[in-house]
């Protein structure tokens, strides 16, 4: 069957990705610009039989990345069907090329899945599954409160106290494990920490993640949000006849039943504080929320729908994010060290640092910045573009055509990052002119419908990881080995990493 799939293409699959030349050269089938454009038809493509003996026999369903790395670089060039009715597009080039061409209020494509839970239990669409102008309105709206630099910065104190708690939780820890260092699953208590932050900038309350014992419903809230995301892909990628009759789509649902119940549970609280205090001609104190409930022009099903999709966005994204780091941060030390030093020059010792002064230290964003290149916490990313018809790397494309973002081959591309799968902040920091392409790593997307957390997710990730740098250094776990990286949606590692975190104060730091 193998033989039959793959004619004369299946010794590649024999190689690790992590080690395979990865370069856009790769352009066997692509045009040079002086031919005429092509079509649709004309470009190389991936057979849908091929497409499911890949994910499924081959195992590529939870390593999605991967595929892209083998497909799009080593079998089929940077831009190609893929088996699924869209355009595979894996070079920054083209990637340029499409987004440039986006319409005025871009559609990532398909959210019919999502919509559907929605429109089944009467919550109104947020962010991510609201389209055209009515999106377009939201966003203004959110923005204002979150995307801008300035309004951003005004959630320093409130994320510093969230951090405060975590490094107790992490001494906490450290003390009760045999070795009085180690942490164990590392990624479960960033996530804690994630949620726990969002969490108090939208609900304007703490939910108790970081304390000893989570309160139970956090916890059923924490596994309904998994329970929907390891579902996810086999409602996009199944019929929709199939969804009664296979089990995924009954645990979908439920995964996001519980996601919603805990989110309007804490929105039904927080209106009832703002309600009590108009009734008692109180001043109505608050952010994120209260600015949202105060505004006449949201229905509460909508106000339902916004929150419960930030607060979905707003935890795996970074505590992935921040799990990378400290893997990566822990397997070279000589980075940390340098991040250290960089940290204890621009920041006063024992003090905790404001907002605008810790979006300030070059080194500690080109971090975060190349960790995000390594390991794009979203490495599949689309749109559909429907305004014009459009051309890109020399091929006509008709209006809607689905463009899929391959954007963890995009930022391993050889050509634009040399050694691809290296840890090297240093790439970050050079002057304007020599840095890497801009559209080579886009983390969080680009344009009018890029992330709308951004501010907030780097200043949360800032401001952690001065805290822990600045009281540990961070080693890893010998017993530890390579570590792979899995697509659950967003991009994850392969098994639990646990790490001890050294005292710097204590002799025993090197
Ligand atoms: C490391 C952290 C994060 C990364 C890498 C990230 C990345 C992304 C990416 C790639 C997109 C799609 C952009 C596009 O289509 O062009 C996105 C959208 C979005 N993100 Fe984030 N995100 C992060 C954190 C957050 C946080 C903390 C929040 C919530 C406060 C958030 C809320 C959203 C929302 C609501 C959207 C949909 C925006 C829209 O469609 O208008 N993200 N994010």
């Amino acid at each position: 069957m193998a033989v039959w799939l793959f004619p004369r293409r299946c010794w590649l699959l024999r190689y690790p990705v992590a080690v395979a030349h990865v370069s856009s050269r790769v352009t066997s089938s692509f045009p040079t610009f002086q031919e005429k454009p092509r079509s649709l038809a004309d470009l190389p493509h991936v057979s849908t039989m091929e497409l499911i003996y890949r994910m499924v026999f081959q195992g590529f369903y939870n390593r999605i990345h991967e595929l892209q790395v083998c497909q799009s670089k080593q079998q089929y060039g940077p831009i190609y069907r893929d088996g699924l009715k869209s355009v595979s597009v894996s070079s920054p080039k083209l990637l340029e090329e499409v987004l440039r061409k986006d319409d005025k209020f871009p559609s990532r494509g398909d959210m019919s899945a999502w919509k559907d839970y929605r429109d089944m239990k009467g919550f109104g669409y947020g962010p991510f599954t609201e389209e055209g102008e009515r999106w377009y309105s939201l966003r203004q709206l959110l923005n204002k409160r979150m995307l801008h630099l300035k309004s951003s910065l005004q959630y320093g104190g409130t994320i510093n106290e969230v951090v405060r708690d975590f490094t107790k939780r992490i001494q906490y820890l450290c003390q009760c494990s045999p070795t009085g260092d180690r942490v164990t699953d590392v990624a479960n208590e960033l996530y804690l920490f994630s949620l726990e932050s969002i969490a108090s900038i939208l609900f304007e309350a703490r939910l108790g993640c970081l304390e000893k014992d989570i309160p139970a419903g956090t916890q059923d809230f924490i596994n309904a949000i998994t329970q929907m995301f390891k579902n996810n892909p086999a409602v996009f990628i199944a019929p929709k006849w199939s969804h009664n009759l296979l089990p995924y789509w009954r645990r979908y649902i439920a995964g996001w039943d519980g996601i919603f119940t805990f989110a309007k549970g804490l929105i039904d609280k927080k209106l009832e504080a703002i309600q009590q205090c108009v009734e008692t001609s109180l001043d109505v104190q608050g952010e994120y929320l209260t600015y949202l409930l105060s505004n006449t022009d949201m229905s509460m099903k909508d106000v339902y729908g916004t929150i419960t999709e930030l607060l979905l966005a707003g935890v795996d994204t970074t505590s992935n994010t921040l799990t990378w780091t400290l893997h990566q941060l822990s397997r070279n030390p000589e980075i940390q060290n340098r991040l250290y030093k960089e940290v204890s020059t621009f920041l006063p010792a024992d003090q905790s640092p404001s907002a605008t002064e810790i979006t300030q230290i070059p080194y500690l964003r080109a971090v975060i910045k190349e960790v995000l290149r390594m390991y794009p916490v979203v490495p599949v990313n689309g749109r559909v573009v429907s305004e014009n018809s459009i051309s890109v790397g020399g091929y006509q494309f008709p209006k809607k055509t689905p463009f899929l973002f391959c954007h963890y081959a995009i930022s391993h591309d050889e050509d634009t990052f040399p050694e691809p799968f290296t840890f090297k902040p240093e790439r970050w920091l050079r002057d304007e002119n020599s840095l890497p392409a801009a559209f080579g790593s886009l983390p969080f997307g680009f344009g009018v419908r890029s992330c709308v957390g951004r501010r907030i997710a780097e200043l949360e990730m800032y401001m952690v990881l001065v805290h822990l740098i600045r009281q540990y250094e961070i080693k890893p776990d010998p017993a530890m080995g390579e570590l792979r990286a899995l697509t659950r949606t967003v991009l994850i590692p392969e098994q639990p990493i646990n790490l001890h975190f050294v005292d710097r104060r204590c002799d025993n730091a090197a």
